[in-house]
């Protein structure tokens, strides 16, 4: 079973592309999917010991824990500390499922696949890219978003030039949907030797 991770900067298209994936019948861990819903359980109470005042509801209001950790490296590594062996679990429990069931690829969707250090634990890196334009507009058009904020996502996450670099591939998600679709089709295929 070859391990794909799946990465890309704020904005790039790695959700979407994701999606790709999975529309082929791909199974794909989903690391912001898993985040949410430990933002619902398990990580709720953790974190409302480390920033008093974020739960709403039973649930980490994200656009509160936001104000309190983006810009903010300190505050923001405590929260890692926090969620990401969380992710790292769930990961390990969903590859040690699919070892099980035959399939020939499955598809780690990682936003901080560099960042964390992982690029290296899985088979093959996918990096999606837009280029900084496209990123810049993207992410600017996000209800609440700011300079300021985008600024600060920015700087804790490895730069798009050397993700694209350090990856076996990239998929290019400027030209739309279809055309991000055949890259995936290709991707699939030539990992699996069909086609
Ligand atoms: C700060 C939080 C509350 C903001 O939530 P919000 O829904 O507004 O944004 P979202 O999660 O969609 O992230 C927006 C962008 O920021 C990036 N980002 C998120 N966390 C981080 C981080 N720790 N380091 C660098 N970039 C990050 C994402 O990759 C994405 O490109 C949220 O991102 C969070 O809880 N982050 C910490 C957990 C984490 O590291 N998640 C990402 C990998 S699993
Ligand atoms: N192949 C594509 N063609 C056209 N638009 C795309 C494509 N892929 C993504 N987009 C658009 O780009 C924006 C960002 O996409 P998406 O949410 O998938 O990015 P992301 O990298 O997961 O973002 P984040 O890291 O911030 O969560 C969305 O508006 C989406 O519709």
């Amino acid at each position: 079973m070859i391990v794909l991770g799946l990465t890309g900067s704020i904005g790039m298209g790695k959700s979407t592309t994701a999606r790709l994936f999975a529309d082929e019948g791909v199974p794909v861990h989903d690391a912001d999917a898993t985040v949410h819903r430990l933002y619902a359980g398990e990580a709720a109470p953790l974190i409302e010991a480390v920033f008093p005042g974020v739960i709403r509801d039973g649930v980490v209001d994200r656009r509160e824990l936001g104000t309190r950790v983006i810009g903010r490296p300190e505050e923001l590594a405590k929260l890692e500390a926090i969620v990401h062996p969380l992710v790292r679990r769930a990961e390990a429990d969903f590859l040690a499922r699919e070892r099980g069931g035959g399939r020939p690829l499955v598809v780690l969707d990682v936003p901080l696949l560099f960042e964390t250090g992982r690029a290296g634990a899985v088979d093959h890196v996918a990096v999606v890219s837009a280029g900084e334009d496209e990123q810049r507009r993207r992410v600017l058009a996000r209800p609440g978003m700011t300079e300021e904020t985008f600024a600060a996502v920015l700087a804790r996450q490895t730069p798009d030039a050397e993700k694209r670099a350090r990856a076996h591939s990239v998929i290019d998600t400027s030209r739309g949907i279809e055309a991000a679709r055949d890259q995936v089709r290709a991707l699939i295929a030539a990992l699996t030797h069909k086609g």
